[in-house]
């Protein structure tokens, strides 16, 4: 079961050629590479890449023209530009034409394999299809792998509104706990959008700290603030006439949500340290599993940001509350992974059943997956008994006693660490304390799943780009 993505590299330096091919190793990447854009174009044709590494000096014709004629192809695939110093100027040139991002020769790997990950990743939302089932299809047994499942009525109203809303521009706020599929509803909509051939970019707020953050959604003048030593083009410029997808909104902070809302109201703003004023056309679709009703009465998000967001809302449900679904997932899941990981699976034994529909899910359908996974490897025979569910799986519920006592030991920990940051009159320890948390979690993650990006964010259940990012931040040592 791999999740590979296919990335063609363009550029007549073998060097680079050999060096994406190490840094990028199967299967969790392909590398397709092209010497020249005659080749690159029969490459792109032929192997549907999923984004483009492109040097912007190519032998037969400019990387500029070609980056045009790729995005006639598939406006949705992500093209990163390679240049050399002293052409940044036409770098930025091709940002505002639609690149998605560009890096200056030379790099190291920790410079560009971000870069492709982010790109990976939005080609990933933008072009997976959201399978969104019919009215007769909701009733049939039979689902296709990957549509999204829901009988339950707060789950059909869900499906009403997309049909609804998405060819409007408006802007769109899906609400829910993590993991009850708000990334899948945001890529329905603008799958099924009139944009849906225009740009799609995606910024999880959660995941960047506020001073980038400002620069990756407005960009920011040559010279702005230290380090910055190009101007950059943001998310609002290239994304004109496309849609920007703000995943966890409601973590940004107080001094981003008033600029955000400024380019809302006004479909204007101004790059950091720059004094132009861009006009931009971007349809909004924001995300969160926090609660903006409490955020809102505490003072912590504004209530007219929220207004501006609230065009339109799409609240899913948290899977403890979807009845009879839960089961027909738990079942749909474990013959689709059985056939994935190729185990026999012929039957759930009831006290197996039982126990997976009377857990609480906080993790919703990421934690059902996951739970799936683990059962079905450590099964043996087709009947999935309950001594395959993970060990601590279901702990924290009445009537399990060791593993409830180990939880409450480090929560306790916890707890009295919270205190004792309360006392110091501490006026960050949200943020403090879920990076000491994240430092942890993140460094032995890392180190059981071998260093391996992919698998320690599979793990995770964050995404690749999310996870450099915290990584990066966090300065944590993953050598
Ligand atoms: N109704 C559904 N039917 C089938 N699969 C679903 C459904 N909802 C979510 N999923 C699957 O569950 C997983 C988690 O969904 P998704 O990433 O969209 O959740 P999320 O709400 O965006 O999570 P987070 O808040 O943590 O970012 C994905 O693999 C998605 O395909």
């Amino acid at each position: 079961m791999t999740n590979s993505q296919t990335l063609l590299v363009i550029d007549d330096d073998p060097l680079i050629l050999q060096c994406m091919r190490l840094c990028l190793p199967e299967p969790d990447y392909h590398v397709v590479t092209a010497e020249s854009a005659g080749q690159a174009i029969s490459a792109f044709r032929s192997g549907q890449p999923d984004a483009v590494l492109l040097d912007i000096q190519l032998p037969d014709q400019s990387g500029l023209a070609l980056i045009h004629e790729i995005r006639e192809l598939d406006g949705r695939v992500p093209v990163i530009l390679m240049t050399g110093h002293g052409t940044s100027e036409t770098a930025i040139a091709a940002m505002s034409g639609g690149a998605f991002d560009y890096v200056t020769k030379p790099f190291e790997p920790d410079e560009i394999l971000p870069v492709i990950d982010a790109a990976l990743e939005t080609s990933r939302m933008a072009r997976k299809p959201a399978i969104l089932p019919s009215e007769k299809e909701r009733l049939s047994p039979e689902k296709p792998s990957d549509q999204m499942m829901g009988e339950c009525p707060a789950m059909v109203e869900v499906f009403r509104s997309i049909g609804r809303v998405a060819s409007r521009d408006t802007a769109v706020l899906i609400l829910g706990e993590t993991g009850t599929g708000k990334e899948v509803v945001a890529r329905a909509l603008y799958q099924h959008s009139s944009r849906h051939d225009h740009v799609f970019h995606a910024i999880n707020c959660a995941a960047i700290p506020e001073a980038l953050l400002e620069s990756e959604l407005f960009g920011h003048e040559k010279g702005s603030f230290t380090g910055a030593e190009q101007r950059r083009i943001g998310k609002f410029e290239i994304c004109n006439g496309g849609t920007l997808f703000l995943d966890e909104i409601g973590d940004m902070t107080p001094v981003m949500q008033t600029k955000l809302l400024r380019v809302l109201q006004e479909k204007e703003f101004e790059r950091v340290g720059g004094s132009k004023t861009i006009k931009t056309d971007v349809r909004i679709i924001a995300a969160t599993n926090r609660d903006l009703d409490a955020a809102m009465a505490d003072g912590s998000f504004r209530s007219d940001l929220f207004y501006r967001l609230n065009e339109f809302t799409i609240s899913l449900p948290p899977l403890r509350e979807r009845g009879q679904d839960l089961r027909k997932m738990t079942e749909h899941f474990f013959q689709l992974f059985a056939r994935q990981l190729k185990k026999d699976f012929v039957s759930i034994a009831p006290e197996t059943m039982q126990r997976l529909l009377g857990h609480d899910w906080p993790g919703n359908v990421r934690e059902l997956q996951g739970i799936i996974k683990q059962t079905l490897l450590k099964a043996s025979g087709p009947v999935i008994l309950p001594s395959f569910l993970p060990s601590g799986f279901g702990a924290a519920s009445p009537g399990s006693t060791a593993g409830e006592t180990s939880s409450q030991e480090w929560q306790g920990g916890l707890v009295k660490e919270i205190h004792r940051r309360l006392a110091e009159g501490s006026f960050t320890i949200g943020s403090d304390i879920h990076d000491d948390v994240d430092r942890i979690l993140i460094a032995e993650v890392m180190k059981s799943s071998g260093n391996n990006i992919s698998e320690a964010s599979n793990r995770l259940g964050i995404s690749r780009p999310t996870l450099r990012s915290r990584i990066n931040h966090l300065r944590i040592d993953v050598r």
